[in-house]
């Protein structure tokens, strides 16, 4: 991926706007009179995982949050700067919020399948969407569990409960529901941090298979876990962006000590 300017110095990496699926822009936001993140700067690769790290409550589910605009419905939430989606302001009043959804979508960190079958979870967004066949429905859903890595163990189980699958099941099926609906971007916060050792594996290997179509953005506690998976990783403090690089750069030669201290463990 071509990078726009010399990174040699820079604790910033920075890609061409025709590279970048999400361009973050003196992005802010206060919860009341909570600071939750401060000017923040930054492009999101297409086609990539970008991680982002950094200790807790500095801002990286919010950060997170604001590429949906899940914090429309919050009254206290102060925010300025612009967030632009393959150049268009998510914020400008004219976009529908559901269509951004649909094209950003969110994964959480507990599994939230709906209380119905696996098939009928993954035809919610189809249905809502409205104007498919049911034959054109059904290869949607095949496609979006065979995506999630999840077909092999449901097909023959399809009209179950998706309650019946054990947790990271669940995880994959809630992304198979998100893919369904044809998203460009997956926002995923914390997706395995509820999950056993196998099942994180399993996600892990879904987050690096998805790339090759989707842009994904994945907030971890867990800085193996981004080194494992991700491509760029931007380390967040009180809000603020430290570091932005190539996950290997920023993992075994960051540019800025408060960097290396957090990547360490010197700083909690
Ligand atoms: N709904 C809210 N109302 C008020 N303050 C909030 C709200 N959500 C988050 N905050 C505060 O904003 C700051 C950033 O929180 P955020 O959840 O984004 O951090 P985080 O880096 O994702 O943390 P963690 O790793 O613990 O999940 C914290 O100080 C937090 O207490």
């Amino acid at each position: 991926m071509p990078l726009v300017k010399d990174q040699r110095h820079s604790p910033f990496i920075d890609f061409p706007p025709e590279a970048s699926s999400l361009a973050i822009r003196g992005l802010s936001l206060a919860y009341g009179d909570k600071q939750a993140l401060n000017n923040l700067t930054l492009r999101v690769p297409r086609h990539r995982v970008t991680a982002f790290i950094g200790p807790s409550g500095c801002g990286k589910s919010t950060l997170l949050r604001v590429l949906n605009r899940l914090h429309d419905l919050n009254d206290e939430v102060v925010r300025g700067g612009e967030v632009r989606l393959e150049g268009e302001d998510i914020h400008a009043p004219e976009v529908a919020v559901a269509e951004l959804r649909r094209r950003v979508g969110m994964v959480f960190q507990a599994p939230n399948p709906f209380p119905m079958s696996i098939h009928d979870n993954v035809a919610f967004g189809l249905r809502l969407q409205g104007g498919l066949s049911k034959r054109k429905r059904d290869d949607i859903i095949e496609w979006a569990l065979r995506s999630a890595a999840l077909w092999d163990e449901v097909k023959d189980r399809l009209r179950t409960s998706a309650w019946s699958l054990s947790g990271g099941q669940q995880q994959r099926l809630v992304i198979a529901r998100t893919l369904a609906v044809g998203p460009e971007v997956l926002l995923l916060d914390e997706p395995a941090s509820a999950l056993d050792p196998i099942s994180t594996l399993k996600i892990e290997e879904l987050i690096r298979n998805l790339k090759s179509h989707l842009t994904l953005v994945l907030v971890t506690h867990n800085m193996q876990q981004a080194a494992r998976v991700s491509d760029y990783t931007a380390f967040l403090q009180d809000g603020e962006l430290v570091e932005y690089g190539p996950t290997e750069t920023l993992f075994t030669n960051p540019r800025l000590a408060r960097t290396e201290n957090y990547i360490t463990g010197r700083m909690a």
